[in-house]
């Protein structure tokens, strides 16, 4: 198989507020392929338990949920849908109740395994579906798609990162604004640390640095990297 016919495997990390799940969208929507968004799986389980009253310090029995989620997600970039057990959680888990949880999930070494493996499982069905996938998370170049074809760390200093979420999330980045997001982006990153090293690129992992670009520049970034990489243009034009 040539690059060119290779399916179009695309792996992207990076910490909180990087623009992973803005970015990625967009480069899928672009290259007229699905989309994963693994982050949303953590959240999702993290969702199930506190809805069935699972105690997330039970690393057991956040496994066994783990291994039963019932769980759908479009791969459309455009139409992100996240449906648990029949009822839509979209909105719900991206809550700040959530986010603050989340990590217990996610370091939780008992889970992680079942869901990469569900995410390798998803990437190839999403593959087959539409030609390729850009995954998108904390492991996805590390763990979960070592052989994608292509593989980025998207990063972005303390402060953008910080500003980015904060507007996201308040509608704001003044400093109370700021400060009410640093738990959401830099303890979870610190906590999330832990289990993932998504700070500094693996070996054969291109960094894409967006403190000082805006959101269409980073796409573009992604994209050049893309072509770079994989022979691969956009379909349409921005
Ligand atoms: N390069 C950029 N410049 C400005 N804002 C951005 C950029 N990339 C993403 N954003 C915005 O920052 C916020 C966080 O981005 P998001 O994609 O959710 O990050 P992540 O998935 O890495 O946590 C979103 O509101 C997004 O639109
Ligand atoms: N592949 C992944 C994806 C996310 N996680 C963890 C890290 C985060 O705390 C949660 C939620 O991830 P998500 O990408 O939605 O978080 P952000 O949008 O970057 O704030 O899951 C992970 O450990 N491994």
């Amino acid at each position: 198989m040539t690059r060119e016919t290779e399916p179009l495997t695309i792996a992207i990390d990076g910490p909180s507020g990087s623009g992973k799940s803005s970015v990625s969208k967009a480069v899928a929507g672009r290259l007229g392929i699905g989309y994963l968004d693994t982050g949303a799986m953590y959240r999702a389980l993290t969702w199930w338990c506190v809805d069935r009253a699972i105690d997330l310090g039970d690393h057991a029995a956040v496994a066994i949920a783990a291994a039963d989620l019932p769980l759908e997600l479009s791969a459309d970039p455009e139409a992100q849908r996240v449906v648990v057990a029949g009822t839509d959680v979209t909105a719900e888990i991206r809550s700040t109740a959530i986010s603050a949880e989340v990590s217990k999930v996610a370091t939780n070494t008992a889970v992680r395994p079942i869901l990469q493996q569900a995410q390798r499982d998803r990437m190839a069905a999403i593959t087959a579906e539409t030609g390729g996938v850009v995954a998108e998370g904390r492991d996805i170049t590390t763990v979960v798609a070592p052989d994608a074809l292509v593989r980025l760390l998207l990063t972005a200093s303390e402060d953008a990162r910080l500003r980015r979420r904060s507007a996201e999330v308040h509608g704001s980045a003044d400093e109370h604004a700021i400060a009410a997001t640093r738990d959401q982006v830099l303890r979870r990153d610190r906590d999330d640390s832990a289990v993932s090293q998504f700070t500094v690129a693996a070996d054969g992992v291109v960094t894409v640095d967006t403190s000082d670009l805006d959101f269409d520049e980073s796409v573009e970034a992604v994209l050049a990297v893309v072509a770079s990489v994989a022979g691969h243009a956009s379909t349409d034009a921005p």
